[in-house]
């Protein structure tokens, strides 16, 4: 007899002990029962016979996880604190006799002489980052670099942010890669999904183009991973595991032996401090921009409108930027001052004109908007900090004769209408487009003659060590959608212009001051792990995490640098607490995430958003 450890997958348990009549391969899946229960698990290490008696195991299947994958695995479970179950089942497994069909292909691009070095540089290293400016043709160079992974025999992943895989990138894809590129993403249906596979197992599909999880596809050959707009927050997991599926790109290429490409016009500066650069200046059409600041108040200026009417009057496409959606994020009471709060979070509520409704953007609570202060009962209650609804509404009023269409999650549920509007706006059937962040991921038109950008302060504003790097990110990949070809406009409302005004045209300043502004304190230097507790009693959640604080007090390469309440101190009902804590090493907090694990604290290793 046999016995293994057995990786529950999706299961938060740690591996248990399983007996077969056979001897197993490390990594064969296979059907156990827990309580009855039948559930897949992997096989994960051979182990002496237990003093217990085991059941054994029922089933196994034909496909596997290959000894790269278990080890990567291994790392995810202790580097994002969580079961090798859990890990593993963020893999796809290999099918049995899998192929790889080797294919010639020459595509029709011809890079600058930048573009070139740029090439070679990348060529040079096994690691490095393309912080090339927007529309320097970055992309272009990613092609070429596919073309000849694919011309070596060898298979790539082209990472993109969720909204990144635009019908443009597609197509752009399709038409030099043809049936050797497949997408993925989450939402594709199942179907599809095992088309794909299929597909990857006859050897058929070459380049895999897709957000995070398009990591995790058995590939045999992985020549390539490059990670497009490597600032994006979306390559973070916000759920367990909490993994960054850049800090993984760069990981894979070690232990896998291949060439991992970071590329961003705005990159963090984490990556920017540690891995090769190479800097690729100016836009690939001579194209010029122009920056005009507004320091009015939150809100439509005539300087706006103006600027607006001339870039129509020239038949160009305007893009209007605000960093919130619905008519306005707060509803406030003139007399006591007071925000109507959702009751199950602790969270202001957005007026959304369009359902005459108070939501929540935490638990989507909706309830209508009321006459009066729900605190005070005062009558006087204001709207403040627009919306994206409200300012699609403005525009449309005052330009009437040109087509406004409003781009956020409240209007792009579904990838088919990503799609339709995306291409309108490509067709020139719409004039002005008013969005969020969506607006500012990688979108490549040549008509935008201006971009206007609102509400940024407010985002300078926030609490967290990284707020000027993503905003000042935010409004140079916003301006770099206008002008891309040809002349350009950028205006942006703020009362920080000094700031601005220093660093938009030269990024990498910023990040070199930056280092200086974090030395000892933050990231790259330092390294970060946030503890949280959550539970629908509030005396629970603290105690939970004045225990944690207890512990974490002694680990002596730990710091504390806070813990309390959450900065949004309830969401759905449950109160928040949390643990920030700061070492020079890694391997110091990954203990002390591990020595609370048992106490149900989420881990977060180095994590991104505070909220
Ligand atoms: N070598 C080339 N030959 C022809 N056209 C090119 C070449 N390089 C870039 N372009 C064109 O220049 C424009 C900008 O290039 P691209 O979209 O690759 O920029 P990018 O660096 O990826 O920009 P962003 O960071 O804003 O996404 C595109 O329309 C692209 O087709
Ligand atoms: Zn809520």
């Amino acid at each position: 007899m046999f016995y293994y450890h057995i990786a529950l997958l999706k299961s938060p348990l740690s591996p248990l002990t399983y007996q077969s009549e056979q001897s197993l391969l490390l990594g064969t899946i296979v059907e156990v029962t827990l309580s009855k229960r039948t559930t897949q698990g992997v096989v994960a290490t051979e182990v002496e016979k237990p003093e217990f008696d085991c059941e054994s195991i029922s089933f196994t299947c034909k496909t596997f996880y290959p000894p790269k994958t278990l080890e990567l695995a291994r790392f995810i479970a202790e580097y994002y604190v969580c079961s090798l179950g859990e890990a593993l089942s963020l893999f796809v497994p290999y099918a049995p006799n899998a192929l790889h069909v080797n294919e010639k292909i020459t595509i029709d691009i011809t890079l600058s002489t930048e573009q070139q070095k740029a090439y070679d540089f990348i060529e040079a290293h096994p690691r490095s980052l393309l912080f090339g400016d927007t529309g320097s043709g970055k992309t272009e160079i990613y092609m070429k670099l596919f073309e000849k992974t694919i011309n070596e025999g060898k298979q790539a992943i082209f990472l993109l942010p969720e909204i990144g895989l635009t019908p443009q990138m597609k197509n752009r894809l399709k038409h030099h890669f043809g049936t050797h590129v497949a997408i993925w993403h989450s939402k594709i249906s199942a179907k599809k999904k095992e088309q794909i596979l299929s597909d990857l197992a006859e050897g058929k599909i070459s380049i895999i183009a897709g957000t995070r999880s398009a990591l995790f596809l058995p590939l045999q050959h992985l020549g390539l991973i490059v990670v497009d707009e490597e600032h994006d927050e979306s390559y973070k997991s916000g759920n367990r595991p909490r993994y960054n599926a850049k800090d993984l790109a760069l990981l894979f290429g070690q232990k896998l032996g291949c060439k991992v490409l970071l590329g961003s016009a705005t990159p963090t500066l984490g990556s920017f401090h540690k891995v090769p650069t190479f800097r690729l200046k100016g836009t690939f059409f001579e194209s010029q921009s122009y920056i005009m600041y507004d320091d009015g108040e939150h809100g439509l200026s005539f300087k706006m409108t103006q600027a607006i009417q001339k870039a129509l009057d020239a038949q160009k496409q305007v893009i209007v930027f605000l960093p919130t959606r619905a008519n306005f994020k707060y509803i406030t009471c003139k007399q006591c001052g007071a925000n109507v709060e959702c009751p199950f979070c602790s969270v202001g509520m957005s007026i959304h004109h369009n359902m005459n409704a108070l939501k929540c953007h935490y638990c989507n609570y909706t309830e209508v908007i009321p006459k009066a202060c729900p605190k005070c009962g005062c009558e006087e209650i204001v709207a403040t900090r627009m919306g994206t609804a409200e300012v699609s509404q403005k525009l449309t009023e005052h330009f009437h004769e040109h087509v406004v269409q409003q781009f956020d999650r409240d209007e792009v549920r579904t990838e088919k209408k990503l799609s339709e509007i995306l291409s309108d706006f490509n067709d020139h059937k719409i004039d002005i487009m008013v969005g969020t962040q969506m607006l500012s991921k990688g979108h490549d038109y040549h008509g935008v003659g201006l971009a206007v950008i609102l509400g940024v302060d407010a985002l300078l504003g926030m609490s967290d060590f990284r707020s000027r790097e993503k905003t000042l990110a935010l409004v140079l990949q916003i301006a770099g959608r206008a002008g891309r070809k040809g002349y350009g406009e950028v205006l942006i409302q703020s009362k920080n212009s000094e700031f601005f005004k220093h660093y938009l045209g030269d990024f990498e300043q910023f990040l070199k001051d930056e280092l200086v502004f974090r030395k000892g304190l933050y990231p790259p230097f330092k390294k970060m792990l946030r503890l949280m507790s959550a539970h629908v009693k509030d005396e629970k959640a603290k105690e939970l995490i004045d225990k944690v604080a207890l512990i974490a007090q002694s680990f002596p390469q730990v710091e504390v640098v806070g813990f309390g309440k959450a900065n949004i101190a309830k969401i759905a009902n449950k109160y928040r607490y949390e643990l920030l804590a700061r070492s020079d090493s890694s391997k110091a907090l990954l203990e002390l995430a591990h020595a609370v694990k048992l106490l149900h604290v989420e881990a977060d290793m180095d994590p991104l958003s505070f909220s």
